[in-house]
């Protein structure tokens, strides 16, 4: 197979902003499929990962508003299900729309994805992945009141809430499908909102209420499926140090060792850029010839024409 394998993971502006309609998430995802299309012009061979924290919480209130004995609210791991589904079928239909008219006959198929994770993750009793929307003080505490099961957290000064639980990845049960649908010169879209979380039980998968990070998720099909390269697109251009202060530095080439002294240093926050650098440095660690970057949907063509972007890898990069 010529050309590069390259997974891509879509942050939450590739789907979602303001507008949690169907038509605005809709068009974002035809915005966002004109800038991936530059890849696979160029004979880049893409799997498609993508967020689901907003989508899938939204889920979870109308399941819930409308949930009566005949007809109940689905679990969360079903929900997630449900999201791969929607924004899937988003994705399917707006890469193909854009493949189309640049002359190209791709297609494009989403792989409902179960992504094994240890029972005893012990991020099951520690709840701190944000989902839905966002609420006051005053709505929170009439929230905690009447949903003393569920936890809601401070998101970075951003407001209050829900979190769950986002335990690690530690297998992709359909990795092999992606791999043929790649060599078949399909596209797929795969482990979306992280996968679904399942643990092993004997012979079968049981699902487990949870939502994984779609970093991570991206990053352990990148390992299974040999990606040559792994893109976590998000709203920054580059990984900065010292990030929003006065002295501020951007991140352009960058090895393991370096983004480790960073980590000790505090230069990520939890929760969104340090998740990014964790699954970036366990990709390369794991696949020492491969690269990982982190960028913006704005900048893929910068990116492909020079190079632009935060590139993280195993060892320095020689100089020319
Ligand atoms: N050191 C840093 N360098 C760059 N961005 C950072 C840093 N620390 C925190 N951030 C923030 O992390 C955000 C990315 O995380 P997040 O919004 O959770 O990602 P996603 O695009 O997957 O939804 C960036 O847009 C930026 O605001
Ligand atoms: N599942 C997941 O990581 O979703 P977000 O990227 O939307 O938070």
């Amino acid at each position: 197979m010529s050309g590069r394998k390259i997974v891509v993971a879509l942050g939450g502006n590739a789907i979602l902003s303001k507008d949690a309609s169907a038509a605005a998430q809709q068009q974002a995802l035809l915005d966002t499929a004109r800038y991936l299309v530059e890849f696979i012009k160029q004979g880049d061979h893409l799997i498609i990962a993508h967020g689901n924290g907003p989508q899938v919480g939204n889920l979870l209130l109308q399941q819930a508003a409308g949930s009566t004995e005949a007809n109940p609210a689905m679990p969360l791991d079903t929900a997630v299900a449900m999201t791969q589904g929607s924004i899937g079928y988003w994705m399917q239909n707006a890469l193909s729309q854009v493949l189309a008219e640049n002359g190209m006959n791709v297609d494009v198929a989403t792989v409902v994805t179960q992504v094994e994770v240890a029972p005893d993750d012990p991020a099951f009793t520690n709840p701190s992945k944000p989902i839905g929307p966002f609420y006051s003080k005053d709505e929170v505490t009439k929230l905690r009141a009447e949903h003393p099961d569920q936890t809601f957290v401070e998101d970075a000064g951003r407001g209050y809430r829900r979190v769950v639980p986002s335990p690690k990845p530690i297998g992709v049960n359909e990795s092999n499908v992606v791999n043929k649908l790649v060599d078949a010169d399909i596209i797929p879209v795969a482990v979306g909102g992280g996968g679904v979380p399942v643990v092993r039980d004997g012979n079968r998968f049981v699902g487990r209420e949870a939502v994984i990070d779609k970093d991570f998720a991206s990053e352990k099909l990148a390992e299974l499926v040999g990606a040559d390269l792994l893109i976590i697109l998000t709203a920054v251009d580059n990984i900065y140090v010292n990030f929003n202060k006065p002295d501020q530095k951007q991140l352009t080439n960058v090895t393991v060792k370096e983004l480790k002294d960073y980590i000790k240093q505090d230069q990520f926050a939890k929760g969104s850029m340090l998740p990014k650098v964790e699954a970036a440095i366990k990709f390369v660690e794991q696949r020492p010839d491969a690269k990982a970057v982190v960028t913006s949907l704005q900048n893929v063509g910068q990116f492909l024409s020079e190079g632009s972007g935060t590139i993280i890898t195993a060892a320095p990069v020689p100089t020319k």
